[in-house]
């Protein structure tokens, strides 16, 4: 059977995109500004917004509102290389009053005005898109997993007695299903608890990776990847390293858990802060390796460099003050040498971890159209959630997503796990629209993530203040900073402002960018 094809027009032939650009910036100019002559109709095709909350200004919207001075036709029709950003603005010119002067950078209400506007039409677009059968996702689905949950991939590998003991890591482990790690928050509730009181009975250094991590045996079954304090979120890292130098950060992993949750993904196991005794709950417990890397500093606190690729040395010693650190703990996934044995793949939109090299996504702009064309991209969901993914690292600014994981008994009808963001939330100053590159070159989204965004953009509160009421369940609260919590409302309008850019690409086929996939909620276990 031949493979579905993704998209009519070869986007890399240079004489059919001029020719497929002329025709869509003629429709768009036609519609931008017909719409603008019809104020009752456009009144009712938005759904609600809330507007008793100002969005934050968005990086770049000042450009925005510069672009569009003067008559608009003329604008579009210029023919000059600025134009496709002109057009964009035919889209949002309607929702500034004429007399707010768009170019003042410093105006809060004509931003708020523009973006609110910008929910509009993305609630219409979603609003279109309840029928997708006409959408390639929607064909029917190869390599399903017969497992709803880890429990019977255990039962079907003999191992069922492993998650027979009722205790509160036997119920995560159980409860595991192929596109999320747990489905209902309540399940992961006891794990928290036992990361943040449970006794340390072993710990010792974990192999591979580049940072000092622990592994650490809690008294009964739990086991966690613990992350030390290295930075708090007030402190950037050096803007001369690379993200590949960026130090590992134990609230990052934390907030990041938060996050994930919030987004409704729950693809990341539970982490939760805590703060250790570095010699009752560490060096005591610890293997000879790591004891042996122990020192009381000259200010006479207790440290350790532990041994690694990067930062184990006294100059990064990690010290208590003086015993007790923070860290993070990041509840272990079942044991992966038997039926919890896990994939790893090398993400498609990954970084050249590299001073002088680019990364192919960033010297081909085609280069989704590949991707698509390589299982198992090609269909199903897996394409889905790297945009998920995509989302999710943009809101935390996370760089550093060079690989993931996920279950192999699932087959590749599963979630990549999110594993790994001891990197995120480094940075609350810039937002790094190449984060956003999976989304930007593929215009692709699934429908129900870009609900719980719009969501959350028109919700009584903002992102940030429900992460922030999130973390407050955290022992190490407060754990980011007002910036990081304020770039993260500016990034989710980041995230929806790229996807208008689509949505206008697409004008007369949203369900090309939305996609609806067809897969029922599995019950809570
Ligand atoms: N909660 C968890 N349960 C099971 N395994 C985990 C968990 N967290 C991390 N791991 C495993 O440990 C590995 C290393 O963890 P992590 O990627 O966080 O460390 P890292 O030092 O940042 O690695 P790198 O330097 O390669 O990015 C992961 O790839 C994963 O296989
Ligand atoms: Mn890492």
């Amino acid at each position: 059977m031949p493979r579905p094809r993704y998209f009519v027009f070869d986007m890399r032939s240079p004489v059919r995109m001029r020719h497929y650009q002329d025709l869509i910036k003629l429709f768009l100019i036609a519609v931008g500004c017909l719409r603008q002559s019809l104020p009752a109709e456009r009144e009712t095709l938005g759904l609600p917004v809330s507007p008793g909350r100002a969005p934050p200004p968005r990086a770049g919207s000042e450009e925005r509102g510069r672009l569009i001075e003067g008559p608009l036709v003329q604008l579009c029709f210029g023919g000059d290389d600025g134009c496709m950003l002109k057009r964009i603005t035919c889209w949002i010119v309607e929702a500034a009053p004429p007399d707010v002067p768009l170019n003042d950078p410093g105006a809060a209400a004509p931003a708020a005005a523009r973006i609110q506007k910008d929910y509009k039409v993305l609630w219409r677009y979603y609003r279109m898109t309840g029928n997708v059968s006409e959408s390639p996702y929607a064909r029917p689905k190869q390599s399903v997993s017969p497992y709803r949950t880890m429990r019977e991939v255990f039962a079907a590998n003999g191992s069922e007695v492993e998650l027979d003991t009722g205790t509160v890591w036997a119920k995560f482990h159980a409860g595991i299903q192929p596109y999320q790690l747990y489905a209902d928050t309540r399940a992961i509730d006891g794990v928290i608890k036992d990361l943040q009181t449970a006794a340390i009975v072993r710990a010792e250094m974990k192999d591979g990776g580049t940072q000092l991590k622990l592994f650490i045996e809690f008294e009964g079954e739990g086991r966690a990847l613990f992350k030390p304090l290295r930075l708090n979120s007030t402190q950037e890292d050096n803007p001369n390293h690379f993200y590949f130098n960026y130090f590992e950060r134990h609230y990052s992993e934390i907030a990041a858990y938060h996050l994930d949750r919030l987004l409704g993904f729950h693809r990341a196991p539970p982490v939760a802060g805590r703060l250790v005794n570095l010699i009752t709950d560490i060096r005591n417990k610890a293997d000879d390796n790591l004891r042996d890397t122990f020192y009381i500093s000259p200010a006479g606190n207790i440290c350790l460099t532990g041994s690694c690729k990067y930062y184990c040395d006294t100059s990064h010693g990690l010290c208590g003050a003086p015993e007790n650190l923070p860290a993070s703990f990041s509840g272990f996934l079942p044991e992966d040498d038997g039926p919890g044995l896990r994939m790893t793949w090398r993400h498609p939109w990954r970084r050249s971890y590299s001073r002088t090299k680019l990364a192919p996504w960033e010297m081909d702009k085609g280069y989704c159209d590949l991707i698509k064309t390589i299982e198992p991209y090609d269909g199903g969901r897996r394409m889905l959630d790297i945009m998920d993914m995509a989302v999710f690292d943009y809101l935390s600014n996370n760089l550093d997503r060079h690989h993931y994981e996920t279950f192999y008994e699932f087959g590749n009808e599963s979630s990549p796990i999110h594993l790994d963001q001891g990197r995120s939330f480094n940075k609350a100053t810039t937002d790094d629209e190449t984060i956003l590159t999976p989304i930007s070159q593929c215009c692709l989204i699934r429908r129900a993530t870009l609900k719980r965004l719009l969501d959350l953009a028109n919700g009584p509160q903002s992102i940030s203040q429900l992460l922030d009421s999130s973390l407050r369940n955290d022992l190490l609260y407060p754990l980011l900073s007002q910036p990081h919590l304020d770039a993260v409302d500016r990034r989710l309008h980041g995230i929806l402002a790229t996807l208008e850019k689509c949505l206008e690409s697409y004008s007369t086929n949203p369900s090309r960018v939305i996609i609806q996939e067809d897969i029922k909620a599995f019950q809570p276990v």
